[in-house]
């Protein structure tokens, strides 16, 4: 007797085991289902529906041999705003670029399916960087490879199975991390699931300069770094050519695409048409001497003698409640308006001529794009300590802590040196690279048309490889 056959009963319960895998236990689960997600718009919001995601493997068997939509994870967290405009950069730049051929989840799997620290890491940050002493100590103190490996090594044991579950749910073809501690633990549940060769991970660096080492993971598919010193630092700590590109920030392809003029903008904002006008900000939240700053300007770009104002100021304050309210409260001698959390960006920025911020990555790359010189007036120890001498030393703006000088240097600009502004206008559109997040998303969709076979076959029959062998 063949002992060495599979005895058609076995076959069967194989099969089975496929079928309910696909299926679930019910034999009259229907495949309709399945269809809607099939012809749903190419990308979903954080609160999205895909609380039926079994319906996907469904799709997913149906097209075997045809082409099928692919899955895209962004990985981040409102750690700053930073990581989230990224990935709405990428995310849109994919829609622009493909179409429905991917469909984009941006999401923050530590927050939904982790516990504490990791599902509280917005706070944690918060506090730290209000704290600025406390961050400092953090961000070096971790940066040593051995140390923040066993850190995170201890809390990928401790949330693994909870990471997976938030990672199986979305049945990624292709994972984009662009947070520097969402990479680790990722991988290693892909290492587990023999899911390497499957799922393409790729990272998106979003300091220009001195970033912590943790960004550098060896075991990612490719690493873009935003500028040459950080592919530089990628490669010391241990990453290959091959892995490494440099194309730039991905900034919202809005930013890029913009059409309308500066006197359109300052209609449709119901800004001063002809008065100078400043932007002042302190990224997603609101953060440095936005409050100092605005109050010195509110002297300066005022002319006594001649009774009138010399310039106009914006201020955002992001998601900084208690500044919004404290600066509506203040009378000011010059047009003021004061702002919330602002979803266009690039209008804003299109209407004015110059901008004041801490030295935020998102913020000076957008700006950059926008041909707007730059005062920088504060700066995260850390990460965004090199981004500093990277405007500065590329002639594209200043840095003053000092919120007088801030506004001696804006009183200057807009009257006896305009042409300083103009110079520093010019250098500024030099260093941009708008065409980053579209560099970016068509070289991962190269990487993703190399993947060989086993990325085309179905998410729940790879993820059963290990119990079905
Ligand atoms: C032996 C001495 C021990 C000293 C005590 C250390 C305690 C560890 C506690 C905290 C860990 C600190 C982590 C530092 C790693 C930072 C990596 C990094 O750069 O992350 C950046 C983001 C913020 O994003 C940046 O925002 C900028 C603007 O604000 C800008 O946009 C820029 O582009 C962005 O990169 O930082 C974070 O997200 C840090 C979140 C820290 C939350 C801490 C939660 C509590 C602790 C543990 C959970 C996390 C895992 C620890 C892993 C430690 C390994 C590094
Ligand atoms: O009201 C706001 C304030 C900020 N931002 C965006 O938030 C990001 C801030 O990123 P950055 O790296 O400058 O600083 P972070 O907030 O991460 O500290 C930039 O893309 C800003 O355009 C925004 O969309 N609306």
């Amino acid at each position: 007797m063949a002992t060495n056959l599979v005895s058609p009963k076995k076959v069967a319960s194989i099969t089975e085991r496929v079928w309910q895998s696909v299926y679930g236990n019910s034999s009259s689960s229907s495949s309709g289902g399945g269809g809607n997600h099939q012809r749903r718009c190419s990308y979903e919001s954080d609160d999205d529906e895909y609380e039926d995601y079994d319906g996907v493997g469904t799709v997913q068997l149906m097209q075997m041999g045809a082409e099928r939509t692919k899955n895209v994870l962004i990985l981040m967290s409102d750690t700053g705003g930073g990581h989230r405009a990224s990935a709405e950069a990428i995310r849109d730049a994919f829609s622009i670029e493909f179409g429905d051929e991917y469909r984009i989840i941006v999401k923050d799997v530590w927050k939904e399916y982790t516990g504490w620290p990791l599902n509280d890491m917005e706070r944690s940050y918060k506090f730290m960087v209000k704290h600025v002493q406390l961050w400092k100590v953090a961000f070096h103190s971790t940066s040593p490879r051995w140390i923040h490996s066993c850190y995170l090594a201890a809390i990928a044991a401790y949330y693994a199975k909870e990471v997976e579950a938030g990672l199986m749910k979305y049945k990624p073809d292709i994972i984009i991390c662009v947070h520097p501690l969402m990479q680790h633990i990722p991988l290693w549940v892909l290492k587990w699931q023999g899911l390497q060769k499957k799922v393409v991970f790729v990272t998106i660096i979003t300091d220009l300069s001195s970033c912590h080492p943790t960004w550098f993971h060896p075991g990612v598919n490719r690493c873009y770094c935003p500028s040459n010193e950080v592919a530089k630092r990628a490669l010391y700590d241990g990453l290959e050519e091959s892995q490494v590109r440099v194309f730039g920030l991905p900034i919202r392809p809005s930013f890029a695409r913009a059409v309308l003029s500066k006197d359109d903008l300052r209609k449709e904002l119901e800004m001063d048409p002809d008065l100078p006008a400043i932007l002042l900000m302190g990224g997603g939240e609101g953060m440095g001497p936005v409050k100092e700053t605005a109050k010195a300007l509110g002297e300066s770009l005022y002319d006594k003698d001649q009774e009138k104002p010399i310039g106009q100021l914006i201020i955002i304050c992001g998601r900084n409640k208690g500044l919004t309210s404290t600066l509506e409260s203040k009378e000011w001698k010059i047009p003021v308006k004061v702002r919330g959390f602002e979803t266009q960006m690039e209008k804003w920025m299109g209407a004015c001529d110059c901008i004041i911020t801490k030295a935020g990555p998102g913020t000076i790359a957008e700006a950059l794009i926008r041909g707007l010189p730059i005062v920088l007036n504060d700066y995260i120890p850390g990460q965004e300590k090199g981004n500093v001498p990277y405007v500065v030393d590329n002639g594209a703006g200043v840095f003053t802590l000092s919120s007088s000088e801030t506004a001696r240097i804006m009183a200057e600009w807009f009257s006896t040196k305009t042409d300083e502004l103009k110079r520093m206008s010019e250098n500024a559109l030099k260093l941009a690279q708008p065409e980053a997040v579209f560099d970016i998303v068509k070289d991962i969709h190269e990487l993703a048309l190399q993947r060989g076979p086993l990325a085309n076959v179905p998410y729940v029959l790879t993820s059963s490889f290990t119990s079905l062998i």
